[in-house]
């Protein structure tokens, strides 16, 4: 038998995790503090607007750490991070909300979107409909779902919950296979994760080789390894307009700064 990859390890945690939280929050109360949120902002929406125009549509993630790098950002405030990198021209905003493996919180998420007016999405593990409804509850505007993470049942009704919610979804592959998976759900954000999740290893290639794959009437964005001004022309050549870019930035003093040096 082969040794659990550090994804499999995140998702058994997860579905420990829920049932801690449901335990603390009902998923009635849940959808309760949904009805009292702020309404959503429209993340795709956002991404497809400068993409449509040929210009970079950034989505600028909060991470502190994460389980290959290690801490990442010492000095972590989200809401000036937030704030950085709007004025930097982010289109929309990632924010870390796992607790174990990535340092994050959900009052990160919030003081992120309280801090700005761009859409976030809840970056985390999603297995359970619950966490959903948490994810809007919390104030997000979209929700990840990792292919490689999900049964395809599981797929469908995470992402019927997120619409039924407000949730844009971005759902999240790493080769063909999974793409072919991701392309069965009715939703316009196809992520290319050029990060494999099992090994850690980066190829901006998995976003070249994949992307003659996706649909027109999708919009794909590249995910994680992009770094250098070089990377970002190599997508821009390849009509790739949308990224999702964590490190490069995080390792800035000026987060919004480093994006507009990237990007614009
Ligand atoms: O920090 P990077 O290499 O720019 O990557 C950002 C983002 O793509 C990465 O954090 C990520 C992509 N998919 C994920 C799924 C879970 C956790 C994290 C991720």
């Amino acid at each position: 038998m082969s040794l659990p990859t550090i994804l499999e390890n995140i998702v058994a945690r997860k579905y420990e995790e829920v049932k801690e939280n449901r335990a603390k929050v009902s998923l009635a109360e849940l959808e309760a503090l949904c009805a009292s949120a702020d309404a959503p902002r429209g993340f795709a929406d956002a991404l497809r607007k400068r993409a449509a125009l040929k210009q970079p549509a950034v989505i600028a993630e909060i991470k502190k750490a994460s389980p290959s790098k290690g801490v990442i950002r010492e000095n972590f405030n989200p809401a000036d991070i937030a704030a950085s990198y709007q004025q930097g021209g982010a289109a929309c905003l990632s924010v870390l909300t796992d607790v174990d493996f990535f340092q994050g919180s959900s009052d990160y998420l919030k003081q992120a979107r309280a801090a700005c007016d761009l859409p976030v999405i809840r970056k985390d593990f999603m297995v359970d409909p619950y966490q959903v409804v948490e994810a809007r509850a919390m104030g997000a505007d979209c929700i990840l779902l990792i292919v490689a993470s999900l049964e395809d049942g599981q797929m469908a009704e995470l992402n019927a919950v997120a619409v039924e919610h407000g949730l844009d979804v971005l759902v999240e592959v790493h080769d063909g296979a999974e793409l072919d998976r991701a392309l069965k759900l009715d939703t316009p954000l196809v992520g290319i994760n050029n990060r494999n999740l099992h090994t850690f290893e980066v190829s901006l290639d998995t976003t070249l080789q994949l992307l003659p794959r996706v649909p027109a009437d999708r919009l794909a964005v590249t995910e994680s390894g992009i770094l250098t001004r070089t990377d970002v022309e190599l997508m821009l050549d390849n009509e790739v307009y949308s990224f999702l870019v964590g490190e490069a930035f995080m390792r800035a003093a000026d987060p919004g700064a480093e994006l507009r040096r990237l990007f614009f």
